[in-house]
């Protein structure tokens, strides 16, 4: 089956900001930010001794949205980054000793729309995890993400997305972690990350053969606005499919950057409009206004159509564009 067949529905994720889950204050603020995605962090952003406080905030907050989110009027799609699934040993064999292990007993009966797996190396990691979640019989809902950040889990990117098709399905979406890849590698940060696109395009490259969404890595410098903005156009024209935050000034030129422009709106609507016409029916190539469009231009502009009726959906659920 080709990649494209293999893609999962088109999803809204142009600004997907991490919070730490022990941070009582921003987990607060996220009800008024305008983010299509949140990730809730339990592994980097939260010291070892918070772990525990950490996991009970965030199950209390993500228990606060439970009648929301059952009625399916919550915009915002909730993802639970968790701690390393293998024991401080380093092995899976003590799973039940590891501090994601944890996570996920505390996490799952929330029910979040996905998990993410940070510095994942190989696909065992990603089955694992899959297996886990079926043993404790989490709903097909609930997806996995995975962070590619150490030079391992890149050499391996291909495998591990290709788990997208045999981890039941759930792995649904790849994030470079460039702060980590840096530590690994010793690359440092430059505008343009001249040396760390190449890495960059190959998870994109892996996440696409596996029908994956693949979000950027995150800015560091919050107040380089126009770093950010300058990152975040790059990465759309890179392929991402958004950019991972770490601060609310950043959401307004993600959503701009990876947003959907009226034009392109329109030009996807003649697009499906001309293929359906009695003149075109049938057709697997024509000519729209002095352009050749393939059948693959009609899938093209059938997913951005997808994307732009989730826009709307989203500004119906949340009307008042909230501050950012
Ligand atoms: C980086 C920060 C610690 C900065 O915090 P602070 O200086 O306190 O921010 P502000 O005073 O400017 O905050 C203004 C208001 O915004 C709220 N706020 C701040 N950050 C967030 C956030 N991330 N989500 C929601 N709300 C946020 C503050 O509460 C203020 O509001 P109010 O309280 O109403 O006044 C902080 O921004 C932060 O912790 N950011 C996230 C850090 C994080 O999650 N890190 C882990 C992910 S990064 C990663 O994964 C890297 C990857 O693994 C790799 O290897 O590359
Ligand atoms: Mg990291």
């Amino acid at each position: 089956m080709g990649s494209s067949t293999n893609r999962h529905p088109a999803r809204l994720r142009r600004s997907v900001l991490t919070v730490p889950a022990d941070n009582p204050r921003a987990l607060a603020k996220i009800a008024s930010l305008d983010c299509d995605a949140v990730i809730y962090d339990l592994e980097d952003a939260v010291a070892p001794a918070h772990k525990d406080g950490a996991r009970a905030a965030l199950s209390a907050h993500l228990a606060s949205l439970a009648t929301r989110r059952g009625a399916g009027e919550d915009p915002v799609e909730r993802i639970v980054r968790i701690n390393a699934l293998s024991s401080a040993q380093g092995g899976f064999d003590d799973l039940e000793a590891a501090e994601g292990m944890a996570d996920l007993r505390v996490i799952l009966p929330q029910v979040p729309d996905a998990i993410l797996l940070p510095k994942v190396e190989t696909p065992h990691e990603v089955q694992r995890v899959a297996d886990v979640l079926s043993e404790a019989d989490a709903p097909d809902s609930v997806r996995l993400w995975a962070m590619i950040e150490t030079p391992r889990g890149l050499l391996n990117v291909a495998a591990i997305a290709e788990t997208g098709r045999t981890s039941g399905g759930r792995l649904d979406c790849l994030i470079p972690g460039l702060n980590d890849l840096a530590k690994a590698t010793g690359v440092m940060p430059q505008p343009g990350r001249p040396y760390l696109v190449p890495w960059l395009m190959q998870v994109l490259l892996a996440a696409r053969a596996f029908g994956l969404d693949v979000i950027d890595a995150v800015f560091n410098v919050i107040a380089d606005g126009a770093g950010f903005a300058a990152e975040c156009q790059q990465a759309r024209a890179m392929g991402f499919d958004g950019k991972m935050l770490i601060h609310p000034a950043q959401i307004a030129a993600a959503n701009a950057a990876f947003g959907i422009e009226p034009a392109a709106l329109a030009r996807a609507e003649a697009i499906i409009a001309a293929f359906a016409s009695d003149a075109h029916a049938g057709k697997g190539v024509i000519r729209l206004d002095g352009e050749m469009v393939e059948l693959l231009h009609l899938a093209e502009a059938e997913r951005l159509v997808a994307r732009a009726r989730l826009l709307a959906e989203r500004h119906r659920l949340q009307p008042d564009p909230p501050h950012s």
